[in-house]
């Protein structure tokens, strides 16, 4: 029994799932994680949401704050066109490095680039060390106290323009009840609701979309 889930997702995917084949591979960690042990990828409920507004977007810039196992990155990846710029932030070593193996396996390496580290740390340093100017989707789903602040900054570091989309996850359970707040008060945003359903799970939740006006 390999020593933490996170790993033991990981072998599953690598003994199970087709090399190379992105929707396979989420389909195999969406079994495992439903029939064996829960685990906290966004999931196949809030996932064909995301796939949606990530399809109707069509980014050529893509923020992720939150990588944990790969689950989202390789979804959205797959939709990505030729030449995007996809950036995955992951402040846990040891998710970052299932990650960028479940990349890897998918053959999605090339499109995304794991950034190990805080999002307070790495958000300043994404135009000059990263080459980034703004952001054309960012999905939100590191960490619900960290929302908030985050996109401020993200606001400050001038990584937003007219027409940015974020979308974050959680924001009913365990829930960003600030962020709710922040974004739908701020005129700068014009924000949706997506309620579904947490990952592998009947409990409720929600992503909250947030279209940045400029
Ligand atoms: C871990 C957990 N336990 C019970 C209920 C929900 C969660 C949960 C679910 C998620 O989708 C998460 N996404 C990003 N970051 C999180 O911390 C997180 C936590
Ligand atoms: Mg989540």
């Amino acid at each position: 029994m390999a020593q933490i889930k996170e790993q033991r997702i990981l072998d599953y995917v690598l003994q199970n799932a087709i090399k190379g084949n992105p929707q396979n591979i989420v389909d195999a960690i969406d079994k495992y994680c439903s029939e064996m042990e829960w685990a906290m990828n966004v999931g196949n409920e809030k996932g064909l949401i995301l796939d949606k507004i990530v399809s109707e977007t069509n980014p050529a810039t893509v923020l992720e704050l939150g990588t944990y196992c790969g689950y989202s990155g390789v979804r959205i990846a797959q939709l990505l066109k030729p030449g995007a710029c996809f950036l995955t932030i992951e402040k846990n070593p040891v998710h970052a490095a299932i990650a960028k193996q479940m990349f890897e396996f998918a053959g999605v390496k090339e499109k995304i680039q794991i950034l190990e580290g805080s999002s307070e740390e790495i958000i300043p340093k994404l135009k000059s060390k990263y080459k980034v100017n703004t952001f054309d989707f960012i999905f939100i789903d590191h960490w619900s106290d960290r929302y908030v602040p985050d996109t401020k900054l993200l606001e400050e570091c001038g990584l937003l323009k007219k027409g940015s989309v974020l979308l974050a996850d959680n924001v009913v359970y365990p829930g960003a009840p600030d962020f709710l707040q922040y974004v739908r008060n701020c005129v700068r945003y014009e924000c949706t609701n997506y309620p579904s359903h947490l990952e592998y799970s009947d409990k409720e939740d929600a992503l909250e979309k947030a279209v940045f006006k400029g």
